[in-house]
């Protein structure tokens, strides 16, 4: 059984998969007369064609050590997930490797941070750690078959 541990999410790290959904060390700009700082296109919502929809996942907990043995990816659009808890969570990714996934790597993702995974990213399925969770998920609704699902040789996600 191949185990790998979790790791600290980062920006350089992640960006080959998508981008992070987090506040700048500076806003974009200030609105609502001075109030509100904007934190501008943080990522884009990958489409093809469809229309870009708005959910809200409710999800069970995984806990560590935990066996991922299942990816997908959508090859027509983004996806994004919100936390809108305060909780850190789990995300798998990998590579893609001639339409199968490389080694996949698993991020530690803290609490109040997002993901937008890029069209066509393997991912494992949203994993909420230790306790249900409620995500705001971006991605896309249209014509197509956008969800590849392959059963991999199981990993073990470690702390
Ligand atoms: N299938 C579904 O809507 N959820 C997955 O795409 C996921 O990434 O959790
Ligand atoms: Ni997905």
């Amino acid at each position: 059984m191949t185990t790998i541990r979790a790791v600290p999410i980062t920006a350089d790290d992640f960006a080959p998969f998508g981008e992070l959904l987090t506040v700048r060390p500076m806003p974009d700009k200030m609105i609502n007369e001075g109030r509100c700082e904007r934190h501008h296109a943080l990522a884009t919502v990958q489409r093809g064609g469809g229309e870009a929809i708005i959910s809200i996942f409710r999800s069970q907990p995984v806990s560590l050590p935990y066996e991922c043995g299942l990816l997908e990816r959508h090859p027509l659009g983004s996806q994004a997930f919100m936390p809108l808890g305060p909780d850190a969570w789990l995300s798998v990714v990998a590579r893609d490797d001639a339409g199968r996934p490389g080694h996949p790597v698993a991020f530690l993702v803290p609490s109040g941070m997002g993901i937008n995974l890029h069209a066509g990213v393997w991912h494992g399925v949203l994993t909420p750690l230790d306790r249900a969770a409620d995500f705001l998920v971006v991605d896309r609704e249209g014509d197509g078959v956008n969800l590849e699902e392959i059963r991999i040789r199981p990993i073990t996600i470690t702390a």
